[in-house]
C-alpha cells in the first residue's frame, strides 16, 4: 500500500525514470488506463491492481487518436479535479495519477516537426480512408498498431479508427510506463481482447487482466458517457439491458429460441444481442463454447455498449 498521497506526473520521460527507479527495487507496477471522469468501475479496476501489484499508476489521457472527427471527443467528460479525490478516497491504493498534456507531441525529438501540417495530415492518410482527430489536427504521428481480425466486427465496424488508436496509445503507455499487469474493463470487452491479443502477438512482457462490469444499482453498466443521458434515455438503456438479462436466462432455461430484441424504435441500435466467442470474437450459429453477447446502441448523441458473458460450464455442465 502507497504511503503517501498520489504523485502527479505529467512528462513522459519522468514517468518513465519512476517506473525503472520502483522497478530496480524489486516493486511490482500495475497500470489502469483510463480517460478520467473516473467512476466504480475505473475504481473496480484499481482495487484489483491493488491487490496484483506493489504499486500502482492510473493513466488519465482522453485519446485523439481513437476518435473519428465525426465522433464525441469534443464533448467527452473530464474533471481532473475531481479525479484526484476519487482517487484519493481509495485509501492510498493509487501511488502514481500520469496525466500527460499530450502524447504525440514530438517536438523535443524532432525539431522539424511542425512544418505545414495540414499536408502532412493529407499524406498521413494516403489511401487508408480513415482519420482520427489526431490525423485531423496533423500531429506528425504516422505509426499505428493493428490488431487485424479482432478489431473489425462489433464495434470496429462503426468506429473503424477505433481500436487502432487504442492498441497504439496502450502500446506507448505500456513502453512509458513498463507496468507488470494491465487492468482493463470487459465492458469494452472487444477492446479488452484486442489488447490482449496484442499483448500475446508483440510478446510485451505484461499480464493483461480483465475486470468484471461495475453496475449502477438500478443495473445500468458504468460509463463516463452516462452523464451525458436524459432520465428518459436512461429509462430506455434499462430496457435494453433487461433483455440482455432474459437472454440470459433463456439460456440457463436451455431454451434455444431468440428473443427478438424489442428496445423502443427512436432508439438506435447499432448491433444487438450479437453473440460471439469470448476470444476470437467470431459470430456463433450455436453456442457451444463460451460466449458473450453484445450490445451497442444510441441514445441520443450517447453510444453506449453493454454485454454479457455466457460460461457455457456454468450453464451446460449439470
Ligand atoms: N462499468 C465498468 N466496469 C468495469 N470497467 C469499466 C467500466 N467502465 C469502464 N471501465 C473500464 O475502465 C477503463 C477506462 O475506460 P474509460 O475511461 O473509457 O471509461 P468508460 O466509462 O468506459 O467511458 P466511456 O463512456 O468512454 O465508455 C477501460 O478498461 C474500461 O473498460
Ligand atoms: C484503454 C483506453 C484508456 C485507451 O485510450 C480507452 O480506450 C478506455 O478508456 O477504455
Ligand atoms: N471506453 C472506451 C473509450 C471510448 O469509447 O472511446
Amino acid at each position: 500500500m502507497a504511503t503517501k498521497e498520489p504523485e502527479i506526473i505529467t512528462d513522459k520521460n519522468q514517468m518513465r525514470n519512476w517506473s525503472r527507479a520502483m522497478r530496480s527495487q524489486g516493486k511490482t507496477i500495475g497500470l489502469v488506463p483510463t480517460m478520467g471522469y473516473l467512476h466504480e468501475g475505473h475504481l473496480s479496476l484499481v482495487k484489483q491492481s491493488h491487490c496484483h501489484a506493489n504499486l500502482t499508476v492510473v493513466s488519465i489521457y482522453v485519446n485523439p487518436g481513437q476518435f473519428s472527427p465525426s465522433e464525441d471527443l469534443s464533448i467527452y467528460p473530464s474533471d481532473f479535479q475531481g479525479d484526484l479525490r476519487k482517487v484519493m478516497s481509495l485509501s492510498k491504493a493509487v501511488d502514481v495519477v500520469f496525466h500527460p498534456h499530450n502524447l504525440y507531441d514530438y517536438k523535443n525529438n524532432f525539431k522539424n516537426n511542425d512544418v505545414n501540417d495540414s499536408k502532412r495530415s493529407e499524406s498521413g492518410n494516403a489511401g487508408s480512408g480513415v482519420v482520427s482527430c489526431l490525423e485531423e489536427k496533423g500531429m506528425g504521428h504516422e505509426t499505428w498498431v493493428r490488431v487485424e481480425r479482432l478489431e473489425k466486427g462489433l464495434c470496429g465496424k462503426s468506429r473503424p479508427v477505433f481500436f487502432r488508436g487504442v492498441a497504439t496509445i496502450v502500446s506507448k503507455l505500456f513502453n512509458i510506463v513498463e507496468p507488470d499487469f494491465a487492468f482493463f474493463g470487459k465492458k469494452d470487452y472487444q477492446q479488452f481482447r484486442v489488447i490482449q491479443r496484442m499483448v500475446r502477438d508483440l510478446d510485451f512482457g505484461i499480464e493483461v487482466i480483465g475486470s468484471e462490469i461495475a453496475r449502477d444499482e438500478d443495473g445500468l453498466a458504468l460509463s463516463s458517457r452516462n452523464v451525458h443521458l436524459s432520465p428518459e434515455e436512461r429509462e430506455k438503456v434499462l430496457s435494453m439491458l433487461l433483455i440482455l438479462l432474459c437472454y440470459d436466462l433463456h439460456i440457463t432455461l436451455m431454451k434455444t429460441e431468440p428473443m427478438a430484441p424489442n428496445v423502443d424504435q427512436s432508439s438506435f441500435l447499432e448491433y444487438a444481442y450479437q453473440i460471439v466467442d469470448q476470444e476470437s470474437l467470431e459470430a456463433m450459429e450455436e453456442i457451444k463454447s463460451p460466449v458473450v453477447f453484445c450490445i451497442a446502441a444510441w441514445f441520443g448523441k450517447v453510444r453506449l455498449i453493454d454485454n454479457m458473458e455466457i460460461n457455457i460450464m456454468k450453464h451446460f455442465s449439470h
